[in-house]
């Protein structure tokens, strides 16, 4: 089982005069399932090419295990490039076996492991087909094997989940479950934003090559502000204007939806409610992982 921590530490990237990265820091811990998210041209591919050695770091460092990551433990890392990485005129089968060998597998190991992996993600019919001849979504299925096939102690997947059937998606949902709870650090990059709430232990904002929110999906919801949503059939319109540290946020016939900032009280919202007659409804909201992302990605516009 494998027991290590995969950590990025202050990676910065520029490519010319691009910023990419700008000291990127975070760590995957051992068991748990880490959702990658941000904009186009935030820094998600770069930090994974970075973590894989198939890029270089201007400055900082990728340890797994508390060492500097080398060619030894590289290969010990499964991993899902964007720009995917099968030869397409070789068979599903055979490249496998060939690509659990060059991560160190005796042939006989890969051969089973291979099957084993070709067997579970349904592709048992198309083993011996050319990879160019499969579907998208089966050419994914194969390189999710790639990425499993040595039995890696962590994993690193690049929009895993994209151009996926929901059925597909089901599937890559329950491998990567079953890898975290082996133990093993998972992260992945996705612009699917309610399937990684759905998924992850934790998720990592990233905005301009810098991570600027990290923590469990909970976690970052309770940190997000409070909304409340009232039903008061009798109130007029504006019956929450005025309350002290309350903004309107929507109004729906007779249901109104308030943020509370830090000065204000749910409380002193329901009394208000209350005193224009009968509440039907008092709930209190978070954010979901969507809202948040685009507060996050507003700040960026308004910076
Ligand atoms: N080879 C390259 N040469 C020059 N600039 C690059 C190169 N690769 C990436 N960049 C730039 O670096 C920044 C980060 O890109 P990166 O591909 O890491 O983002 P991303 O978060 O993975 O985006 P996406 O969600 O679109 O895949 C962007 O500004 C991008 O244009």
């Amino acid at each position: 089982m494998a027991e290590g921590v995969l950590e990025i530490d202050r990676i910065s990237k520029r490519y010319g005069t691009v910023r990419a990265l700008h000291e990127m820091t975070f760590d995957v811990r051992a068991g748990e399932l880490f959702g990658f998210v941000g904009s186009n041209g935030a820094g998600k591919t770069t930090t994974m090419r970075i973590a894989l050695g198939v890029l270089a770091a201007d400055s900082g460092e990728v340890r797994f295990d508390g060492k500097p990551v080398d060619l030894a433990t590289r290969r010990r890392i499964g991993y899902m490039p964007e720009e995917r990485g099968l030869y397409p005129k070789m068979k599903v089968r055979e490249q496998l076996v060939y690509l659990a060998q060059l991560h160190g597998m005796s042939a006989a190991d890969a051969r089973r492991a291979t099957d084993a992996w070709v067997d579970r993600l349904g592709l048992t019919g198309r083993r011996d087909d050319e990879v160019q001849k499969l579907s998208l979504g089966n050419q994914q299925r194969v390189q999710l094997a790639a990425a499993l096939v040595h039995d890696p102690v962590a994993l690193v997947l690049d929009e895993p989940f994209s151009g996926l059937d929901p059925v597909a998606v089901d599937v890559m949902s329950e491998v990567l479950r079953e890898q975290s709870a082996r133990g093993v650090p998972v992260m992945f990059s996705s612009h699917q934003l309610d399937l990684v709430e759905r998924l992850c232990d934790r998720v990592g904002i990233v905005r301009s090559g810098q991570l600027v929110a990290n923590g469990g999906v909970a976690e970052l919801r309770e940190s997000g502000p409070l909304r409340l949503v009232v039903d008061a059939p009798d109130a007029g319109e504006d019956w929450a204007a005025g309350l002290t540290g309350v903004r309107v946020v929507a109004v729906d016939g007779s249901r109104t939806t308030v943020e509370l900032g830090e000065d204000g009280d749910d409380q002193q919202v329901l009394a208000a409610a209350l005193k224009t007659g009968p509440v039907r409804e008092f709930t209190r909201l978070r954010p979901t992982l969507t809202e948040l992302y685009r507060n996050v990605v507003s700040e960026q516009g308004a910076s």
